[in-house]
C-alpha cells in the first residue's frame, strides 16, 4: 500500500560516456562527443550528412569520460536508489548500445547503492529492515531467475497491488552484505554464462536485479507498527544497437528482434510517457521487460536512467539515438509514493483502533445532538411547567376574589334588606314618612324649591320606602291642607298597640342613661366649653368669613339672594350644617352594635307613636285656636332640648306674649286633665331632656369645631341632599344646638337694645326664650335644672317656648339657625284675622289665618325695623298671594328636612309636640 501523496517527479536522466577503449582508440576512432559540463554534451562531428541532427544535449547530468562510477551513482543514481529506505520503489536503468559501458556502471551503482542500503541499515538500528534480492533476465522475451541456477522462464503474473510479477522467482533474503555479494556474483555469473554463448563483449539479454526492502520499528509505537515495502530494481538493458548493425541473421537474428522489441517497447512507453495525457496508450505489455518495469516507469516509483555511449565516431548514430531517448525519457514524469506495508498484526490493532476511534465519534455525535435536543426540550418542558403553575395560581388568586367579591356582595344585600327592612318598620311606626312622601306627590308640585330639592324628591318618589307605606294600610293618606290631622290620626293608631309596653321600659332606659352620662361626662370641661367667651368666638361674622375661606368654598346655597328674588314668594332658605347631620350624639352611640340600636329606635318609635296619641288630643284644641299655630314658625327650631324653662323664666316674658302663654299653659293643663297619655307625653320630654343633656357634655368638644357656617354650608350643598339624606336629624338637633344655644342666651341679655344683631348672626333665635325668662343657663348643671319632673311642668316648658317665639318673632329675626334656617323672604305676608278660626274652618282659611299669625308675629312693631331690614318691609307691604301660611311652608320644610335626613321617630315626635305646645 502507499501512503502521502507524491508529485510528479521526472525521470532522472543522466549521460555518462564511457571513455576510449584500447580498440577505439588503436582504430583511432575519433570522439566527436564532448562533455562541456555535468549537463551538456556536445558532438563535434561536422559531417555534412550529421547536420540535420542537434550537436548540444542537456540532461540531468551528464558524465564525461573521466567520470568515475562512484560519481555517477552519487549524482545520478544514489538518490533515487536509496529511496527504497523510506518506502518508495525506485528503479535505476543503463540504457545504451552494446559495449557502451552499461553493465559496467549498472554493476557499480548496485554496489554503491547496495552498500549504502547496508550502510544505512547499519545506521538504524531501531528499524528492522527485511532485504530480498532476487534477479531474472530476460532474453529473448524470456524471463529467467537468475537466483535459480537453471534456466527455465518464468511466467510473469499480474498481481492487483505489487503489478506484474514473476511467478516463481526466487527472492533471496539478504542476511548480510557478503550474502548480497555472493548473490550479485551468482548472478553475474550466470548472466555471463548465457551471453558468453552469444557475444563475448556484449551482454544481449535484460538483467533486473531487484532488491526489495521492507523496514520497520522495533519498538512499539502508539501509532501503530508499520512497514516500509519498496523495491529498488536495478535494470541492466541488452544493446540498443539496431538489429541491422548486428548483422546477424537466422538466430542472431531472432535474438536481436526479441531484445529490440523489449527496448523498442521500452522507447515507445517512454515517448508516449514524455507527452503525458496526450501520449495515448502506454504498451506496457506489449514486451515483457515493460511489463515487469510497468510501475518503475510512469508508476509509483522514482527512477533514474543512465544513458551510457561510447564517444567513439564509429558509434555516433547509436550514441545520438541513445541521446533522443535519453531526452524522451527526461520528459516522462513518475509518481512515486511510500509503500508502507502493514503487518497483519499491525493491520488488526490500526483497524481497531480506528474503529473505536468512528464509535467514540458517533457516540460523541449522538450524545452531543442527543443532549443538545434533549436540553432544549427540558428547558421547553420546564418554562411550559412553569407557565402552567403560574397560570394555576392565578386561577386560584382569581376563584378567591371572587369568592370573597360574592361574599361581599351577599352581605351588602343581606345587611340593605334589613336596612330597608328597619326603615319600613321606622316608617311603618312613624307617619311622618308618609307623611313626606304625601307632602313629595302633591304638595312640591305647587311650591318652586329649587332644582336641587326637586332632584331630591324624584329620588325620593321612585323609592320603595313610598310604595311600601302605600301599600301599608296602617299608615293612612293625608292632605297635605291638614297634615297635623294626618299625624293625629297616625299617632292614635300607631298608639294603642305600643302604648302599654313602651312606658316603664322608656323610663328605665332613660334613667340608666343619665347615670352613665354622670360617670362620664366631666362636668368643668363641658362649662368651660359652653361659656359664653367662646361661644361668641365662634359664632362671630370673622370667624364664620374664616371658616369659609377655609372650606374652600363649598357653599353651595339652594335659593340664592337674585334666585330668591324671582322665586315664589313663600321661598324660604334652608341652611343646615352638615357636621350637624354627621355627628350622631344620642345615647346609643356608646352601642356599638347596630342591633341594640334598632331596639332603641322601635321602642322611641313606640314612645313617639303613644306621644302622637297624645298630642292627637291636644290637637283638638289646637285646632279650636288657630291663630297660635303661625307662631310655631319661630318653634320649630325652639326645641328646648336642655333648656331650662322655670316658672321664674316665665315670669319674665314679654307683656304681648303673657296672654298667649297663659292660654297654652292652660290649654296643656287640660290636656293632662283630659288625656291619661299626657303624663307619657311628659315623660318622653324629660327623657329627651336627659339625653340631651348627656349628648350636649358628650359632644362639646365637636360642637366647638362644628358650628353654623359648616352646617350652613353643606346642607346648602345640592350634594348634601343626595348624598346624607340617611343621617340622623337627631345630630342636627342635638349636638349643634347646645353651644349655639349659650351663645343666643349671651345675645339674649342685649335682645332689645340691639335690634339688628342678627344681621351678623345666624344663629340668634333659637333659645333666646330661654333668657328672655330671666334665667341664662350657661353650664349643664343649669340645664338639669330644667327637668320639669323637679322644677316645672310640661305646661311651663311649652309655655317658654311660646314665649320665645313670640319674642322672636317680636325681634323679627329673620333666620331661624339650628339646623333650619328660615327667611320669610315673601314679599306678601298679608294676613287674615286669626280671631275667626274654628274646627269648621277650612283648609285655605286656616292657612291664611296662619299666615296671619306668623306676619303678625314676625312683622317688627317698631318703626324703624323697616329700615333696618328692608327685606321685611317688602314682606311686609308685599303680596301675599299664596295659599299657604308661614308656618305651614316651615313646617314642611321641616318635614322634608326629616326625610332628607332621616330624623328619628323620637325627635319628629319632639318637634311635633312642640309645635302643637306652641299652638297652646
Ligand atoms: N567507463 C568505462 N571505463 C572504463 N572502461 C569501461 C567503461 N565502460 C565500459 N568499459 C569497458 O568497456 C567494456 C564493455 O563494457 P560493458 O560490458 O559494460 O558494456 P555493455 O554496454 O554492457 O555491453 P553489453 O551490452 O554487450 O553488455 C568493458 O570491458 C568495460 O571494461
Amino acid at each position: 500500500m502507499t501512503s502521502g501523496g507524491g508529485k510528479g517527479e521526472k525521470i532522472l536522466v543522466s549521460v555518462r560516456v564511457r571513455p576510449r577503449n584500447d580498440k577505439e582508440k588503436t582504430r583511432n576512432d575519433i570522439c566527436d562527443w564532448e562533455c562541456v559540463n555535468n549537463t551538456t554534451i556536445i558532438c563535434n562531428n561536422n559531417l555534412p550528412e550529421r547536420s540535420l541532427f542537434p550537436s548540444t544535449y542537456t540532461f540531468d547530468k551528464v558524465f564525461g569520460f573521466d567520470s568515475p562510477t562512484k560519481q555517477v551513482y552519487e549524482d545520478g543514481a544514489k538518490e533515487v536508489a536509496l529511496c527504497v529506505l523510506e518506502g518508495i520503489n525506485s528503479s535505476i536503468f543503463a540504457y545504451g548500445q552494446t559495449s557502451s559501458g552499461k553493465t559496467y556502471t549498472m554493476s557499480g551503482i548496485t554496489k554503491f547503492a547496495m552498500n549504502d542500503i547496508f550502510c544505512y541499515i547499519q545506521k538504524h538500528k531501531e528499524r528492522e529492515f527485511t532485504l530480498k534480492f532476487s534477479a531474472i533476465e530476460i532474453y529473448n522475451e524470456a524471463v529467467r531467475d537468475l537466483l535459480s541456477g537453471d534456466n527455465n522462464q518464468l511466467r510473469l503474473l499480474d498481481d492487483p497491488e505489487r503489478g506484474t510479477v514473476v511467478e516463481k522467482l526466487i527472492e533471496e533474503t539478504l542476511r548480510d552484505r557478503t550474502h548480497l555479494e555472493e548473490l550479485l556474483s551468482i548472478c553475474e555469473t550466470q548472466r555471463k554464462i548465457g551471453e558468453t554463448s552469444l557475444n563475448e563483449t556484449s551482454s544481449r539479454s535484460h538483467q533486473i536485479l531487484r532488491l526489495t526492502i521492507e523496514s520497520s520499528r522495533r519498538e512499539f509505537s502508539p501509532e501503530g507498527s508499520s512497514t516500509l515495502a519498496a523495491s529498488v530494481c536495478f535494470v541492466d538493458l541488452a544493446g540498443s544497437e539496431r538489429a541491422s548493425q548486428t548483422l546477424s541473421a537466422g538466430a542472431r537474428l531472432k535474438e536481436g528482434c526479441h531484445i529490440n522489441r523489449s527496448l523498442l517497447t521500452l522507447g515507445t512507453v517512454i515517448r508516449k510517457l514524455s507527452k503525458g495525457r496526450n501520449g495515448g496508450h502506454i504498451p506496457y505489455r506489449d514486451s515483457k521487460l515493460t511489463r515487469i518495469l510497468q510501475n518503475s516507469l510512469g508508476g509509483n516509483a522514482r527512477t533514474a536512467i543512465i544513458c551510457t555511449m561510447s564517444p567513439a565516431r564509429s558509434h555516433v548514430e547509436q550514441s545520438r539515438n541513445t541521446l533522443l531517448f535519453a531526452t524522451c525519457a527526461k520528459e516522462v514524469t513518475t509518481n512515486a509514493q511510500v509503500n508502507l506495508v502493514v503487518s497483519e498484526k499491525a493491520l488488526v490493532k490500526q483497524l481497531q483502533q480506528e474503529l473505536a476511534r468512528m464509535e467514540n465519534e458517533l457516540k460523541n455525535i449522538g450524545s452531543s445532538s442527543s443532549s443538545s435536543a434533549g436540553s432544549d426540550f427540558y428547558l421547553l418542558l420546564k418554562q411550559k411547567e412553569e407557565v402552567i403553575s403560574q397560570m394555576e395560581e392565578q386561577m386560584k388568586e382569581l376563584k378567591w376574589q371572587r369568592d370573597v367579591a360574592q361574599s361581599r356582595v351577599e352581605t351588602l344585600l343581606k345587611a340593605t334588606a334589613e336596612e330597608r327592612s328597619s326603615r319600613m318598620d321606622e316608617h311603618s311606626m312613624l307617619s311622618s314618612v308618609d307623611f313626606d312622601a304625601d307632602l313629595r306627590r302633591r304638595s312640591y308640585d305647587s311650591i318652586d324649591i329649587g332644582e336641587p330639592k326637586k332632584m331630591n324628591f324624584e329620588l325620593f318618589e321612585n323609592s320603595e320606602e313610598d310604595d311600601f307605606l302605600v301599600e301599608d294600610n296602617i299608615i293612612p293618606q293625608f292632605s297635605r291642607y291638614n297634615l297635623y290631622n294626618g299625624w293625629e290620626e297616625i299617632v292614635q293608631k300607631v298608639e294603642g298597640a305600643c302604648m302599654e309596653s313602651e312606658g316603664e321600659q322608656s323610663r328605665v332606659e332613660a334613667e340608666t342613661v343619665v347615670e352613665s352620662h354622670d360617670d362620664i361626662v366631666d362636668k368643668k370641661a363641658v362649662s368651660e366649653v359652653l361659656s359664653p367667651r367662646k361661644v361668641e368666638t365662634i359664632s362671630s361674622p370673622e370667624y364664620y368669613m374664616d371658616t369659609e375661606k377655609a372650606e374652600n368654598e363649598e357653599v353651595e346655597e339652594i335659593s340664592t339672594p337674585e334666585e330668591d328674588e324671582n322665586a315664589e314668594p313663600e321661598t324660604y332658605e334652608l341652611t343646615f350644617k352638615k357636621s350637624d347631620f354627621e355627628m350622631r350624639p344620642s345615647v346609643e352611640v356608646q352601642e356599638t352594635q347596630s342591633v341594640k340600636e334598632e331596639e332603641h329606635e322601635k321602642k322611641e318609635e313606640r314612645k313617639t307613636s303613644s306621644s302622637k296619641q297624645a298630642e292627637q288630643h291636644s290637637n283638638k284644641e289646637e285646632d279650636s285656636q288657630p291663630e297660635e299655630q303661625s307662631e310655631e314658625t319661630v318653634k320649630v327650631d325652639l326645641i328646648p332640648v336642655g333648656a331650662k324653662l322655670n316658672e321664674e323664666k316665665c315670669d319674665k316674658k314679654l307683656p304681648q306674649d303673657a296672654d298667649k302663654d297663659y292660654r297654652s299653659e292652660s290649654s296643656v293643663t287640660d290636656a293632662v286633665e283630659n288625656n291619661t297619655t299626657y303624663e307619657a307625653l311628659k315623660e318622653k320630654v324629660k327623657e329627651m331632656q336627659r339625653k340631651i343633656e348627656y349628648l350636649m357634655s358628650m359632644h362639646t368638644s365637636e360642637q366647638q369645631q362644628q358650628l353654623s357656617p359648616s352646617f350652613r354650608r353643606d346642607y346648602k350643598s345640592p350634594e348634601f341632599f343626595t348624598t346624607k339624606r340617611s343621617r340622623s336629624c337627631r345630630e342636627n338637633l342635638l349636638c349643634v344646638r347646645s353651644p349655639l344655644w349659650f351663645d343666643n342666651l349671651e345675645t339674649s341679655n342685649n335682645l332689645n337694645a340691639s335690634p339688628g344683631r342678627h344681621m351678623n348672626k345666624t344663629c340668634s333665635i333659637s333659645f333666646d326664650s330661654g333668657s328672655s325668662m330671666g334665667s341664662t343657663p350657661t353650664d349643664a348643671e343649669s340645664l338639669k335644672d330644667c327637668d320639669p319632673e323637679t322644677g316645672n311642668s310640661f305646661q311651663e316648658f311649652v309655655a317658654g317656648l311660646q314665649e320665645m317665639a313670640r319674642q322672636h318673632s317680636l325681634d323679627s329675626t329673620p333666620e331661624i339657625d339650628y339646623g333650619i334656617e328660615i327667611k320669610p323672604e315673601s314679599p306678601g305676608n298679608q294676613v287674615s284675622d286669626p280671631h275667626n278660626r274654628n274646627e269648621e274652618t277650612t283648609n285655605d282659611q286656616f292657612e291664611r289665618e296662619q299666615a296671619h299669625d306668623l306676619v303678625e308675629n314676625a312683622v317688627p312693631k317698631e318703626t324703624d325695623s323697616t329700615e333696618t331690614y328692608p327685606e321685611k318691609t317688602q314682606v311686609a307691604t308685599g303680596q301675599y298671594s299664596s295659599k299657604f301660611s308661614d308656618f305651614e311652608r316651615q313646617q314642611r320644610q321641616i318635614i322634608e328636612l326629616w326625610a332628607v335626613c332621616s330624623v328619628p321617630l323620637v325627635h319628629r315626635t319632639y318637634f311635633f309636640l312642640l309645635f302643637k305646645g306652641y299652638k297652646r
